[in-house]
């Protein structure tokens, strides 16, 4: 049963950084192996995982959301999808949401555009952003978009060149980089050659998805590796890990010792794909958030505003928070509220006495 809780998006004050490191201004580094100095989080949350949900999650939520994620210093807000209602119901509403969010300046809402139609309607409804989406492999490509790998490329060059004109950027990405839920295994070339093709029709940079989290550091390293040695620079790279498996964080620390700057993540680890049955969802951005700070990673995230984001959306869906960072940190923040709340209460008895 969902629950719109309609309270406007606020922080509450101090940042839980219970456990972390400080961000030190030194250059980061693992056992001597360099790491960048700062990250950019994609948030993709209410697109990946709101397109997930069972039941149609109401408008104002998803718009709730997306503005808490903006507040939270997220600088990329992945925030719905122009594809078909028949094939993705829950974002039907796309149009709307893009209207009703209080856009702040700075932050880029991207919308996926799955053709020529999804991109006039995104245009249309204000989209200055847009994704577009392919497979490494045939047989997802066919589940996920009615048609080959080939075929999506050439219609995919007809957005690429209509947004060029209208000056609206372009990301890609490419599904099921390492494994696939009907062919099972993807080589990394499979998976670079289509990245090349997003990316010489004009994608500023590349999203890798491992859409049923069956990779790891190893099969994931590799395939990123194929992908530099094809000519994409790790800058034009982004690390996009499902966390199926519970692979997600190595898979990005591995992703991130071979530069790659750029991470899509999920808030409370929301999502799954349609077309991929049993993957669950993105990494957590808590998740995520933790690990960079940890590593003294500069993403620009408020941990504590991102906690109201995160607590929000998993309220409003009545479902438990799959973000492990997220839950440790919510409940020491019930604990000091609890603590503080009985030192009150003792205070007044004192003072009354
Ligand atoms: C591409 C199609 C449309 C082909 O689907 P199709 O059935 O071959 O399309 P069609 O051109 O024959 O059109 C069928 C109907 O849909 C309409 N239609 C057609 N296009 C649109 C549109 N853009 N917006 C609104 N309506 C549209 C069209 O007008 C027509 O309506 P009708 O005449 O029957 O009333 C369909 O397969 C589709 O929408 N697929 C989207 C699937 C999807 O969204 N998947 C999830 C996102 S990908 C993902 O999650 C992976 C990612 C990115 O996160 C990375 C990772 O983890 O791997």
């Amino acid at each position: 049963m969902l629950r719109h809780l309609g309270s406007a998006a606020s922080c509450t004050g101090a940042l839980l950084q219970a456990g972390l490191r400080s961000l030190s201004t030194a250059a980061p580094e693992l056992l001597g192996r360099p790491l960048p100095a700062s990250v950019t989080i994609v948030e993709v949350g209410p697109r990946d995982g709101l397109q997930n949900e069972p039941e149609k999650v109401p408008t104002e939520v998803k718009v709730e959301l997306i503005e808490r994620l903006a507040a939270a210093g997220l600088p990329v807000v992945e925030s719905t999808s122009f594809v078909s209602p028949k094939w993705v119901p829950q974002l039907a509403d796309a149009a709307d949401v893009l209207a009703r969010v209080r856009q702040r300046p700075g932050v880029r809402y991207t919308v996926l555009t799955p053709n020529m139609k999804g991109f006039e309607n995104a245009l249309a409804a204000g989209a200055r952003e847009v994704a577009i989406f392919t497979a490494a492999s045939e047989a997802f490509n066919r589940k996920n978009l009615n048609c080959s790998v080939d075929e999506s490329l050439r219609k995919f060059d007809d957005v690429a060149a209509a947004a060029k004109a209208e000056g609206v950027a372009v990301r890609g990405y490419v599904s099921c980089v390492v494994g696939c839920p009907i062919q099972g295994e993807v080589t990394p070339q499979a998976a670079a050659h289509v990245a090349v093709a997003l990316r010489e029709m004009g994608c500023y940079e590349v999203s890798m998805g491992d859409t049923i989290g069956v990779g790891t550091p190893a099969s994931v390293a590799a395939m990123f590796q194929a992908c530099m040695d094809a000519g994409l620079p790790a800058e034009r790279l982004a690390a996009h890990m499902h966390d199926t498996y519970g692979q997600a964080l190595a898979n990005i620390l591995a992703s991130l010792q071979l530069g790659i700057r750029v991470v899509d993540s999920s808030v409370a680890g929301l999502g799954g794909c349609p077309y991929a049955q049993g993957a669950t969802g993105n990494v957590a951005t808590e998740d995520v958030v933790y690990m960079l700070s940890g590593l003294g990673i500069q993403h620009g995230v408020d941990m504590d505003c991102l906690l109201d984001a995160s607590d929000f959306i998993c309220r409003a869906l009545g479902k438990r928070n799959g973000s492990r960072a997220a839950e440790a940190l919510l409940r020491r923040r019930a604990a000091a509220a609890a603590k503080a709340a009985k030192a009150a209460a003792q205070q007044g008895r004192a003072t009354a006495a």
